[in-house]
């Protein structure tokens, strides 16, 4: 599969799921203007008749990038996830194919860190159950099971970009803040790391999920967790919707074991606005279920729009590749006056020296070279003179263990 260099009007880019303005702003900016821009996800079947066209495409956490969808996306040469999650992308498949997967790792933390604050107050004082028993005309003033944050225990599962931030804002109205992680982490302020989920389940107040969706993760609270959790405390689900059994959960509010629970993210969700929500969870006053909204901030998907079309076009403009998530990561300058040929490649022995013989052997001279590899791929990017990028890139096309190969001008 080979690209020569477009024309910025003939790249098309796919945005989907409404993202930011900003993408929009950024990408016209940087003189990409062929846009298709829809404000929902596509089923399967019309995302592989769109995708067939497309470059660039842009999603968030709905649309599902499968193995059968990258199948028919022969034009495409990155994939900007506007959101932190990218298990929605099968990235095995992008890599295989050469394509560079973007995403916003920090822009929406500091919202779902703000809202889980809020929920964990609310939920403290038992307000969802008030607030709706008041909306069906019912008057419950009462400070039974209603309770201060100040001086609760806060167990974060999850110490990452949005754990960290709970844990600070959580420290400054009191909290004591414990973590479970897999990975040893510095702790910020006067958090802890204990040693096992357990150990966390056993003393915090508010337990609060902020892991990635991974093999490991999967279900990975469930009847056994729920029954080591204190009676009366809290769970709070802002991660992903398949980290939680939900009739587990179901289960934990039905039978009064927790005093509520807040949840954003659901094993299944609906794929639009006009579809609706089912859930065992929908009968409990005391669980707050909010549509997976942790990140949408004005604030957030702004900075997310502006961040992740800043990358699909730098990477479409000359190759760098910095931030991807499942790409060897190269910085690049920029290369007036020369032609740059971008090769992926299946990271074996033999390929580089193939690689090189072709300029030796071809009498190029190569301007500037820079390698990486990650895993299965490696991507190599050589500046040439502009009188040699044609013949080059036909040359290198035919390198045993070519992924894919294009040229920029
Ligand atoms: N609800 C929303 O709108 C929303 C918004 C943003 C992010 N998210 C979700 O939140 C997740 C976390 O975001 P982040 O930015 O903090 O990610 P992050 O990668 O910075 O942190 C994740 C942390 O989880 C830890 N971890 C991984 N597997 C674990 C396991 N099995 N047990 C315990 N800890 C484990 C990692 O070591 C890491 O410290 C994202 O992956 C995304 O799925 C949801
Ligand atoms: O992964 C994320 O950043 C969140 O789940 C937000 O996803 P969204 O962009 O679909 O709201």
């Amino acid at each position: 599969m080979s690209n020569t260099s477009l024309e910025k009007s003939k790249i098309r880019i796919l945005l989907l799921e409404g993202v930011h303005q900003s993408a929009v702003d950024t990408l016209n900016a940087a003189g990409y203007t062929n846009i298709e821009y829809l404000t929902h996800s596509l089923a399967e079947e019309d995302l592989i008749e769109k995708i067939a066209d497309a470059h660039f495409v842009g999603i968030r956490s709905r649309t599902q990038l499968t193995e059968k969808v990258f199948e028919s996306a022969r034009k495409l040469v990155a994939v900007g996830c506007f959101c932190i999650g990218t298990n929605q992308v099968d990235l095995k498949a992008a890599t295989r194919r050469g394509i560079a997967v973007f995403n916003a790792p920090f822009s929406n933390t500091r919202s779902v860190a703000e809202l889980v604050l809020a929920q964990a107050i609310l939920l403290l004082r038992g307000i969802p159950e008030k607030n709706a028993k008041a909306h069906r005309g019912e008057w419950i003033k009462s400070a039974k099971d209603s309770y201060e944050i100040r001086g609760k225990k806060l167990g974060i599962i999850g110490y990452g970009n949005i754990g960290t931030q709970f844990s600070v804002l959580a420290e400054a109205l009191g909290m004591e803040v414990y973590f479970y992680d897999v990975v040893s982490k510095l702790p910020i302020g006067n958090a802890t790391q204990v040693g096992t989920m357990q150990e966390l389940l056993n003393m915090a107040d508010v337990v609060s999920l902020h892991v990635p969706e991974t093999p490991a993760t999967k279900y990975m609270f469930k009847a056994e967790q729920f029954a080591q959790m204190k009676p009366g405390s809290i769970l709070m689900n802002a991660s992903r919707g398949t980290v939680v059994d939900i009739d587990a959960l179901a289960e934990a509010l039905g039978s009064g074991k927790l005093l509520g629970a807040a949840v954003d993210v659901f094993p299944v969700e609906p794929k639009s606005n006009n579809e609706e929500f089912v859930s065992p969870l929908r009968e409990f006053d005391n669980c707050i279920l909010t549509p997976h909204i942790g990140g949408s901030t004005m604030e957030a998907q702004e900075n997310i729009g502006r961040e992740v079309a800043e990358k699909l076009a730098m990477y479409s403009d000359n190759g760098t590749s910095v931030s991807s998530v499942n790409f060897p990561e190269v910085a690049l300058p920029s290369h007036p006056n020369q032609h740059r040929l971008l090769h992926i490649h299946e990271n074996v022995p033999g390929v580089m020296s193939e690689i090189n013989q072709v300029f030796s052997e071809n009498g190029i001279n190569v301007c500037g070279q820079y390698l990486q590899t990650k895993e299965d791929i490696g991507y190599v990017v050589v500046d040439v003179d502009k009188a040699y990028g044609e013949l080059a890139l036909e040359k290198l096309l035919q390198v045993k263990g070519t992924i894919r190969c294009r040229v920029l001008f």
